[in-house]
């Protein structure tokens, strides 16, 4: 059996949310005691929050929502990159492009340690011009452990931009604290969510034999 990899992170009250938005909630509907059953919960969730696709609707009002979402993106073999080193942005110079070649999804690992207790203003983001260079690649998904490709200030989210004009996928918020940079399986499909701009994912890496 080959090893795998929760790159997720786990939803709960305390999850960090984007600055202004209500937090992840978890509620009970029905509890198992007399007369009843079953438990039964259900849940309230900011689509940014946690470890989520940004479906193209997210930065282009005519964009694929996650439901209609191809899924192939978001399954198949992925590099992990180190880019511990990379300060504020991740620029073309922080990348190691010789390991990029050949490779159809491209992961970032941006922290030393992910903020999983609270939210963390000032996240690597990705230069738009590292976004175009992958997407000229044959790159077709992009993911980081950071909360946003963009700054959390910006509003021209260039680096949104930048995927779009390359037609590739996004994945934020993951957790690759753990995972040694190199050559995997990915697998995080997003939720089929009629109009939403965004789904959470269960990301998972599973090693190559
Ligand atoms: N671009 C960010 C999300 C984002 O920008 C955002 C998320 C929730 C509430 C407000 C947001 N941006 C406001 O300018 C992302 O892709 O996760
Ligand atoms: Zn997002
Ligand atoms: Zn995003």
């Amino acid at each position: 059996m080959s090893r795998i990899w929760d790159i997720s992170q786990p939803l709960h009250a305390a999850v960090p949310v984007w600055p202004g938005e209500p937090v992840f909630a978890l509620h009970s509907h029905a509890v198992i005691g007399d007369g009843c059953p079953v438990n039964v919960g259900g849940m309230f969730t900011p689509l940014h929050a946690g470890t989520h696709g940004d479906a193209p609707l997210h930065y282009a009002n005519d964009g694929a929502s996650s439901a209609d979402c191809e899924l192939d993106a978001y399954i198949g073999p992925c590099v992990l990159l180190d880019v511990r080193h990379a300060r504020g942005r991740v620029e073309i110079s922080d990348i190691d492009w010789a390991a990029v070649e050949g490779a159809e999804r491209v992961l970032l690992r941006t922290y030393e340690q992910f903020p999983h207790e609270q939210w963390d203003s000032d996240f690597t983001a990705i230069a738009n011009d590292v976004i175009a260079r992958l997407g000229s690649m044959g790159v077709r998904l992009i993911g980081t452990d950071a909360a946003s490709l963009d700054p959390e200030q910006s509003k021209t989210l260039d680096a949104h931009q930048a995927v779009k004009a390359a037609d590739m996928r996004i994945l934020e918020g993951l957790v690759l604290d753990d995972v040694p940079p190199g050559r995997y399986e990915l697998v995080a499909l997003p939720l089929r969510i009629v109009g939403a701009d965004a789904s959470p994912v269960r990301a998972i890496l599973r090693e190559i034999a």
